[in-house]
Formats: structure tokens, C-alpha cells, sequence
């Protein structure tokens, strides 16, 4: 929602002022310094009409020079739109000078004034944008990957040095995190990008099928051959073959895989001639493939071939600031898509978000943001909309004033209370220094579960 904070002392000016702008733009009023600095903290407007001649120095200028300083300080981002008299040519440059974004001059012109404001209100959206784009590119150049996480730019940057090679590389890491998206990026990093990029899941196709989809057939191999058909590997030839899932590929088929990382030929289902391929081949997995060797459901010797790189992709909740910074961009792109552009996450989603594990990583915060954009009733998207639990935001880095501050601590220091004494009420009271009721209604407040407390004696 657009914010605009009018700073004027003139009643009669205010609620003109005010008349000036239709609904879509929520707009207060503040009289003074102060009352206009508590608004800008809780407010956040995104642009300010700042009347220069305030008390205690209506005539001059030296109370408005004040609070344009303290905005620009506080909340560099803000567009102020600097309101001073007829005459008064010089301050407004002079504001200018300082950093206001623009000035206009009394009397009052409602079309000059709206038309400056939304000016600013649309330098404001730009800047925004931009910011966030800077912060998507931050040191990636693959596409589609959105990171500012040290973790995940180092990935990338592996991927661009892997790219144009011809390793085997296997890519691990949880469901949703990313693995298909750096598969095909190695493939657009290469000299195979104008090839075709062959992509399988071994998971999903059934056994019996596996084979002749990799591997192709000949015609009359099987009932219901009517023909002859290229596998997935012959039809990835010069370009990349991508396996996903290859943790669940069954036994026989490792065997055959095997041999054709070896020997760079496939043999087709009912053919005793071998063709030759030549493929990149990248894997994935979700799974721990040392366990699966260790349980005896994979070959180890086609794990070495198969991991000649390893690129250990993190789960998101492991990569400092990436879900906010994806969250943002996945709103701008899929609030396009389904027609609700204008969208922008509150502070209690924008917290949720960052303290949420996302245990089905980027995928999962798809769905949520999906969501979301369809049930968000105004133009701010709730950590409700996302189905987020809002208690959870207490454990980010995040906050907003100090009220935030202290619920924060205070929920740490009780969850911290009864995990040393084994969530016996009684005792974590004591430790905290306050009454057993107390801590009863401190876990109410804080929706803390308690049921464990059972012998709080
Ligand atoms: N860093 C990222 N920035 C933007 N979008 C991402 C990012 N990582 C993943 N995605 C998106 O999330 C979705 C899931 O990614 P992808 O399919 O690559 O995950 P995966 O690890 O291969 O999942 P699975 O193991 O379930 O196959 C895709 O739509 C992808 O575009």
C-alpha cells in the first residue's frame, strides 16, 4: 500500500492536502517534528510532503531543515516532497541540495500536487526494484537462481567454473532446493548449450519401463515394440543428460549405467549393437548416497563415477538472508503472472518468512507465495496469507521496534528456562525470577507449548 506522511502545521492545509489523494494511497498527518518522526518509524511512507516552516519557527525554515535532515538519516529511501512558499525559491533548492526529491510551492494546486507526489511514489517503486534486482544479481549470473547467501553464491560460482567441463558431476541436497535449476544451469554454462538438455527422473518412471526410456529399444524387442526408439541418453547426444533422482535407480540399471560411463556406448533393449553417445552427464539425489552404499542399494564404484564434482546444495533454512530475497522476487514474478502486481510483504510475513524452516525449501515457499497472492486482501501479504506461524518470527535477526525486541528475548529466555530444566514449571520460574502464574500466562502470551510440564511441583 502506498504510505504518504503529510508534514503540516496548518489545519486547514492538512485536510486539503488530504482530499488530494484517492484511495490507494493511505495517507497521515503529523504537526510537528516529533509527531512526524513517530510517524515515519511506524508508518514507513514511502514519500513525505515536509512543509518546511514548522513550530517553534513557522515563519522560517530551520525546524523543517531539521526534520529533512533526521528523514534522510533515518530512512535515506523515503521521498521527501519539500512544501514551501511562493516566495521562497531558495530553500526549495537549497532542500534539493540536501536530498529532498523534489519541491512544491504554495498555494495549494491540487493536479501540481498530486501529480508531484505520485511522482515520487513512482521513483520510490523504481529504487525498490532496483534495490532488489542488485540483490538478486549479487554475484550470480545464472539464471533463474535468486541468492545473497555466501553459501549459495559460492555454488554458483563453482557451477560457472564446472560449467564448461565435461566432469560428471552429482548434486545433492533436499527436495525443492534448487538441483534441477544448477543441473541445467551447467548445461547453459557450456559449450553444450545449443544442444539439447535430456532431462529423467529415475523416481518416477517405473522399473520395468526405466530401461527402454534410458536405454531405447528395437523394434520387436518387447509386445507392444512396434518400432524402434531412441532412449533419453541417445537423445541427449552432444548435449547434457540430466538424472534426477538417480538414488532410486534399481540395482540392474546401475550396472548398465555403469558401463556406459565406462564405455560411452548404449546398448538398446533388444539390440546387440552398441551405439556410441556422446553425453555431459549430471546427477541428483535427495538422498544420502553414502547410506544407500552402506545399506547395499547402491554401487559404490558407480558412485565415484558419478561424482567426479559434488556440489552439496544447502537446504534454505541453512542459507543466511536467501528466503527473504527469493520470497521478494518469486512476489514480483508470480504477483505479475497472476495479475496482482502491486503486491509487498508486511513485517510480520517478511519476519515469518526469514524464521520459517521451509522444510520443503524453495519449492514449498512457491506454493506458499502462490497462496498468498490469492488470498491477501489488501496490497500487504500477511504471514497469515502464507500460512505461516506468526510466533515463529521471534527467532529472527529481524526487528521492528522495541516492543518486538523484548518479546523476542523474553520468549528466548523461557524457551531457554524450560529446556534446562526439563520444562518443570516450577523450577524454570525460579530460574527466571518470577511467580509460576506469571510464567502460565508468559507461555499463554507467547504460545509455548508446556504440555511436557506435568510434575511443575
Ligand atoms: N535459488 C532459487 N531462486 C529462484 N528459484 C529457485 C531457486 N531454487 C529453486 N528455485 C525454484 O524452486 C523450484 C524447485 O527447484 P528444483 O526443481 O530445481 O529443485 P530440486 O532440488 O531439483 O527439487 P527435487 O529434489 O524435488 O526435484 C523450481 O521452480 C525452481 O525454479
Amino acid at each position: 500500500m502506498k504510505q504518504l506522511l503529510i508534514v503540516e502545521d496548518d489545519p486547514g492545509l492538512q485536510s486539503q492536502m488530504r482530499w488530494c489523494f484517492s484511495d490507494d494511497v493511505e495517507v497521515s498527518v503529523a504537526s510537528d517534528r516529533d509527531t512526524a518522526l513517530a510517524a515515519l518509524r511506524r508508518l514507513e511512507p514511502q514519500v513525505v510532503t515536509l512543509d518546511l516552516g514548522l513550530p517553534p519557527d513557522p515563519g522560517g525554515a530551520t525546524e523543517g531543515f531539521a526534520l529533512l535532515e533526521d528523514i534522510l538519516r533515518l530512512s535515506p529511501q523515503t521521498k521527501v516532497v519539500v512544501v514551501t512558499g511562493r516566495e521562497d525559491k531558495e530553500n526549495a533548492v537549497k532542500a534539493v541540495g540536501m536530498g529532498a526529491s523534489d519541491f512544491y510551492q504554495k498555494p495549494l494546486d491540487a493536479d501540481i500536487l498530486t501529480f508531484v507526489v505520485n511522482r515520487a511514489f513512482r521513483l520510490a517503486e523504481l529504487e525498490q526494484e532496483n534495490r532488489l534486482l542488485a540483490s538478486q544479481n549479487n554475484g550470480t549470473h545464472i539464471k533463474g537462481i535468486v541468492a545473497s547467501s555466501p553459501e549459495m553464491l559460492t555454488i554458483c560460482r563453482t557451477v560457472e567454473k564446472v560449467a564448461p567441463t565435461d566432469v560428471t558431476t552429482l548434486i545433492t541436497g533436499e527436495t525443492g532446493t534448487g538441483k534441477e535449476l544448477l543441473a541445467q544451469a551447467l548445461h547453459d554454462h557450456s559449450q553444450r548449450a545449443d544442444k539439447p538438455f535430456a532431462a529423467i527422473n529415475c523416481a518416477a518412471i517405473p522399473e520395468n519401463l526405466l530401461e527402454s526410456e534410458l536405454f531405447g529399444f528395437e523394434k520387436g524387442s518387447f509386445t507392444g515394440a512396434t518400432q524402434s526408439k531412441k532412449g533419453k541418453i541417445e537423445s541427449a547426444n552432444g548435449g547434457t543428460l540430466f538424472l534426477d533422482e538417480i538414488g532410486d535407480m534399481p540395482m540392474p540399471l546401475q550396472a548398465k549405467l555403469l558401463r556406459f560411463l565406462q564405455e560411452r556406448v548404449v546398448d538398446r533393449v533388444g539390440s546387440v549393437k552398441p551405439i556410441p553417445v556422446d553425453v555431459r552427464v549430471v546427477c541428483a539425489t535427495h538422498r544420502n548416497v553414502q547410506d544407500l552404499i552402506a545399506e547395499g542399494a547402491f554401487r559404490e564404484d558407480l558412485y565415484y563415477r558419478i561424482s567426479e564434482i559434488t556440489l552439496d546444495v544447502p537446504a534454505l533454512r541453512d542459507r543466511e538472508g536467501d528466503a527473504i530475497v527469493i520470497a521478494q522476487s518469486l512476489l514480483m514474478s508470480l504477483g505479475k503472472q497472476m495479475d496482482r502486481p502491486n503486491l509487498s510483504f508486511s513485517e510480520d510475513a517478511a519476519l515469518a518468512i526469514s524464521a520459517y524452516a521451509w522444510p520443503g525449501n524453495v519449492r514449498e515457499m512457491i506454493n506458499k507465495v502462490k497462496r498468498a497472492i490469492i488470498m491477501a486482501d489488501d496490497k500487504r501479504i500477511t504471514a497469515e496469507d502464507l500460512l505461516l506461524p506468526y510466533e515463529q518470527a521471534c527467532d529472527s535477526d529481524y526487528q521492528l521496534n522495541l516492543r518486538q525486541v523484548r518479546e523476542h528475548a523474553e520468549r528466548k529466555a523461557i524457551l531457554q528456562a524450560l529446556s534446562s530444566c526439563g520444562h518443570n514449571m516450577a523450577q524454570a520460574s525460579r530460574l527466571l525470577g518470577i511467580t509460576r502464574p506469571t510464567l502460565y500466562n508468559l507461555t499463554d502470551k507467547y504460545r509455548i507449548e508446556t504440555s511436557t510440564a506435568t510434575n511443575g511441583t
